[in-house]
């Protein structure tokens, strides 16, 4: 990553807030035709773990996954579901939810979950914003968005999923004291959201030194988007966003 140079002031052209965006899915769906076995997982197992959106959320969101766990994350572009996997046997007892519409992203994350026989897991195929605005008010203790789509040129900058519409839609999201995580190797994303986020009143950034946003958060296995950027030269920033707790 060059240097982010942190200023609030470098994207503000671009940045027209409107009417919140009904979606930010701009990737491909399908890759590399699936296997027949993968096909078959696909069609098996997703509706098992995949999130009716169709219905209303339940009020206790905990409800979704069979040892109601006090504490619930969201990771919205997990790829192939390597960091989610990871994290998902890492803290048994915490729910996490998957979004990732692209479909053999899907399929490999949906082939460790049974392998490992994972149970604290739910997914959704659809964009991310979908699942926000399905999701109860302050039902999440953490949103995690790593290396997300980085849309590089400044005329795709609008398409990038953090806007003042999606950061408004974490602040809903979040409890009281709720994080939002983001990670990128992208420096003017990195810009890009600190001067989005910090817009917003219900959020801080934590970081009080250098190391708070250049080293990874505790326990970090990397993404193979991560991996990617290294091989290609680049570092990364990691920004942890808390939000603030609801007034009256
Ligand atoms: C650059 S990849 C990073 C994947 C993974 N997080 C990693 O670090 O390896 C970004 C992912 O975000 C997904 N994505 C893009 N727009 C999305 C949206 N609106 N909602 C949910 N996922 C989205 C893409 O399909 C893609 O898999």
């Amino acid at each position: 990553m060059q240097q982010a140079t942190m200023s609030d002031d470098d994207h503000r052209p671009e940045h027209r807030p409107g009417q919140p965006r009904e979606s930010a899915f701009f990737g491909r769906r399908k890759g590399k035709t699936l296997r027949k076995g993968q096909a078959e997982r696909l069609e098996a197992d997703l509706p098992k773990l995949s999130l009716d959106l169709e219905m209303p959320a339940p009020d206790r969101l905990a409800e979704l996954f069979p040892d109601a766990p006090a504490e619930i994350r969201l990771e919205i572009g997990f790829g192939g579901g390597e960091h989610l996997v990871h994290r998902a046997l890492e803290c048994p007892d915490v729910g996490f939810i998957g979004v990732e519409p692209f479909i053999n992203g899907m399929t490999k994350a949906l082939g460790r979950i049974a392998a490992e026989e994972i149970t604290n897991v739910r997914l959704s195929g659809e964009d991310g914003v979908k699942v926000l605005d399905w999701l109860p008010e302050a039902s999440l203790d953490r949103v995690l968005l790593l290396y997300p789509d980085p849309w590089p040129k400044k005329r795709h900058w609008k398409r990038r999923f953090v806007g003042p519409d999606t950061v408004a839609r974490f602040a809903r999201v979040l409890k009281d004291g709720g994080e939002f995580w983001f990670a990128s190797d992208i420096d003017t994303y990195v810009d890009w959201t600190l001067h989005h986020v910090r817009a917003d009143p219900a959020f801080i950034w934590t970081a009080s030194a250098p190391d708070d946003w250049r080293q990874p958060w505790e326990g970090w296995p990397g993404t193979r988007y991560e991996a990617k950027a290294r091989r290609e030269g680049r570092g990364s920033a990691y920004l942890t966003f808390r939000r603030l707790p609801r007034e009256g």
